[in-house]
């Protein structure tokens, strides 16, 4: 695919680690290829230990002279990243699309959602408030304070190589932190031009280093070295929790942000039209391979035909194709094991008493495209009401009463996201104290914001990013007690 001069430019091939750009030790490298054709983009450090260490170790070295700046001096600095973000919003959309497949127009949408969250925390920086509480004595003075946490680490993944880079280093930088990044192999391309981008705009050498490679060898030594004081992961619940019980001999805080399995419910009171294009928000973006997109969706039994009839035919319209291509919606989905995923939970809503009404099977394409897919006659007995499917699938399954609904909902070990259309308030507040998840869409099939906290509960982790939550994530208390 002929890419543009300017978003050549933005590709790097090698790893930035304290202000330089470095090979791995061995010279060795992987390919990053584009998930629409296999083709290969460009070749990445293969890191091992011994670099890994050097990263952090240029993380520890810069962070006194970083956390030493004023407040207003680090947010200028992001500040400025944040612009040259912008103006490179167009290239980095396309290097995006070149490695992780998703249209043009939703990567861009997802640089300037990246570039939210480097934009907020720089206004978040200024805003680090301690306190003072009234001491025991009269010569007693309790202060309390908020220092950076120090050196930390954070491991990424594929589905959106912008956000989920600025969504941990935005808040680690506005406090006063200095972090090694590792994203997903499929999807380093974008992390290292937000690297480039960052040292642009005046972050020093050391704060925000990035690093490829073994996901083993580069995890080992973020989760054992005694200089690193957090860990911050998006991913997979089951690798989410690998590096969580890493972590404990150390004591390092974490933030996991892992799997979903959401809800979607639609009662008898919703505005069915709104319900319908809810369920095409947050179903289909990204090809379906979000974890707080609908996993399931449920729908009262009385308005359960009109539903499905309506977003059948939505689902038939959405376009199918090559992400550089006008007009596509759904692009390739990021790996052959990706479809095989999707197969096995069509087949399963099968043998479980779905029936396939639109798609169901690989698109014509070829390749990772798969065709937008609508299971009705769905039940609870169904593989993705217990297993996220990271394709684009809606499954659709009745419900009685609203008590069902909740029942439904909260049968799952996970709790990141769900969502529910109703117009009756009483409903609404039954309802969204009923659902056991850490962010609920009432009316709206899309949540995602850098000014809410975001993040889940159960088996979908711990912690928020975004909104003043995502400064504590980073920031410790340190209580003084002054007598005088
Ligand atoms: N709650 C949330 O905000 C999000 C949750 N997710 C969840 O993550 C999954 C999809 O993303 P996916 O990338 O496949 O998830 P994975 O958990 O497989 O990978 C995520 C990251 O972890 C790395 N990794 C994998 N194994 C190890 C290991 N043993 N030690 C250290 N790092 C490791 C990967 O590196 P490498 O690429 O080199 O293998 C990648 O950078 C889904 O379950 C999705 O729901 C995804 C995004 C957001
Ligand atoms: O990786 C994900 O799925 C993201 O966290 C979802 S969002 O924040 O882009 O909505």
């Amino acid at each position: 695919m002929p890419i543009s001069e300017a978003t050549r430019a933005l590709i790097y091939d090698r790893c930035y680690v304290g202000g330089e750009w470095v090979a791995s030790d061995s010279n060795e490298s992987f390919a990053v290829t584009n998930p629409a054709d296999g083709s290969e983009i460009a070749q990445v450090p293969a890191f091992g230990s011994a670099e890994t260490e050097r990263a952090i170790q240029a993380a520890h070295d810069a962070l006194p002279a970083w956390r030493q700046k004023t407040a207003a001096e680090r947010a200028t600095i992001l500040k400025k990243w944040h612009a040259l973000v912008m103006e490179k919003q167009q290239e980095l959309g396309e290097l995006m699309t070149l490695e992780q497949g998703k249209p043009v127009a939703e990567a861009k949408g997802e640089i300037a959602y990246a570039a939210s969250y480097i934009e907020w925390f720089a206004e978040e920086a200024r805003r680090v408030y301690g306190e003072t509480i009234p001491g025991l004595q009269t010569s007693q003075r309790i202060i309390v304070t908020r220092e950076p946490v120090g050196v930390c680490v954070a491991i990424t993944p594929w589905n959106f190589p912008a956000a989920m880079i600025t969504r941990k280093v935005a808040p680690a930088l506005a406090v006063g932190c200095t972090i090694v990044v590792k994203p997903a192999s499929e999807t380093p391309l974008t992390a290292l031009a937000l690297a480039a981008l960052a040292a642009e705009a005046g972050v020093p050498a050391g704060v925000f280093s990035v690093v490829t490679g073994s996901a083993k060898a580069i995890g080992k030594v973020f989760t054992e070295s005694e200089l690193v004081r957090k860990l911050s992961f998006t991913g997979s619940t089951a690798i989410g929790s690998l590096l969580m019980e890493a972590c404990a001999p150390s004591v390092k805080r974490v933030s996991l942000e892992l799997g979903g399995n959401a809800p979607f419910l639609v009662f008898d009171d919703a505005d069915i039209e709104a319900a319908v294009q809810g369920v095409m928000d947050s179903k289909f973006r990204n090809a379906g391979q979000t974890c707080v997109c609908a996993n399931r969706i449920y729908v009262q039994k009385g308005v359960y035909a009109d539903f499905v009839e309506k977003l059948t035919k939505k689902v038939e319209a959405l376009k199918v194709g090559n992400g550089f291509d006008e007009g596509v919606v759904i692009g390739p989905l990021i790996s052959e094991s990706a479809v095989e995923k999707v197969e096995e939970h069509i087949a399963d809503a099968l043998a479980h008493g779905g029936r396939i009404v639109c798609g169901g099977s690989r698109h014509e394409l070829g390749g990772t495209w798969f065709t937008p897919t609508v299971i009705a006659d769905g039940t609870q007995k169904m593989l993705c009401t217990r297993e996220e499917t990271f394709g684009p699938v809606a499954p659709i399954i009745a419900f009685d009463t609203e008590e069902q609904g909740i029942e439904f909902a909260n049968a799952t070990e996970f709790g990141l996201a769900a969502y529910f259309y109703s117009r009756d308030l009483g409903r609404v507040r039954r309802v969204s104290e009923g659902i056991e998840a850490g962010m609920i869409g009432i009316n709206t099939g899309l949540i995602s914001n850098a000014t809410a906290p975001f993040g889940g509960i159960k088996a979908s982790g711990l912690g928020r990013e975004g909104a003043r939550q995502g400064i504590d994530e980073y920031s410790e208390f340190k209580y003084l007690c002054i007598d005088s």
